[in-house]
């Protein structure tokens, strides 16, 4: 292969809901196709997450429990996830994860779990509630429509300088208030979709590695891989 990206999966042994592992198979199934192998590294508790080692991160979904021990951990991680960020570094995560990069998480018990703030959203609780069911959302500039399926507790309301990944045509997005779903935040790209997300709507797969790999070869030129067809089964 011509190409080599690093690839981070944050707690990968713990958050893991609905099989969102499946996204790195979206991530190699593409990869592949694109002349580029992958190192997947599971980063997670005890371990380091250097911005400087890696090209691209994946941050899937959890349990509330998993999440718990997760937000103490990641406080270590905070300074280098914040820098892998700011400096541009493709991210994709999930639910738990989606609100774990923000300020805080309120549980189903009503507890307040501290995320890393990296991006500006906060999530609030339910009373005994939560959105369940398939999902389809279209983005305002790409046009793009990205079919999944929701199940949470927490409602996000995005902060300063995010744009949802879409806007819900149909299931619950964000909140259910403002018709929002996901965030995007320079190349991190958030969203409540199971599914896993990748696997069902491959532009956004092609999206990250693409930002990844033009991140991490400057001088090369991508056109061929961002010309990919996506199939419209995975
Ligand atoms: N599927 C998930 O990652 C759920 C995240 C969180 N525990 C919630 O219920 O909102």
């Amino acid at each position: 292969m011509t190409y080599e990206l690093n690839v981070a999966h944050l707690y990968g042994d713990l958050m893991n809901t609905y099989g969102d592992v499946g996204n790195i198979l979206a991530l190699n199934y593409y990869a592949k196709q694109m002349d580029v192998k992958l190192n997947v590294k599971v980063v997670s508790l005890d371990q380091d997450f250097k911005a400087a080692d890696y090209d691209l991160a994946f941050f899937g979904g959890g349990q509330d429990f998993e999440q718990v021990i997760v937000s103490k951990d990641i406080q270590t991680k905070k300074k280098e996830l914040t820098d892998f960020i700011e400096d541009g570094g493709p991210v994709l995560a999930i639910c738990g994860g989606f609100q774990l990069l923000g300020h805080y998480y309120v549980d189903a018990k009503g507890d307040k779990i501290p995320g890393i703030g990296a991006l500006d959203h906060y999530t609030l609780s339910q009373d005994n509630h939560r959105f369940i069911g398939d999902i389809v959302i279209k983005n305002a500039d790409n046009g793009e429509t990205y079919h999944g399926f929701e199940n949470h507790q927490g409602r996000t309301f995005l902060g300063k300088g995010e744009s949802p990944l879409g806007n819900v045509v149909q299931g619950k997005g964000n909140n259910g208030e403002d018709g929002t779903e996901g965030a995007i935040y320079k190349n991190v790209y958030c969203s409540y979709f199971h599914g896993p997300i990748l696997t069902r709507n491959g532009n956004l797969a092609k999206r990250l590695l693409v930002a990844a790999l033009k991140r991490s070869y400057p001088d090369a030129d991508f056109a061929e891989q961002e010309a990919l067809p996506v199939p419209a089964t995975f």
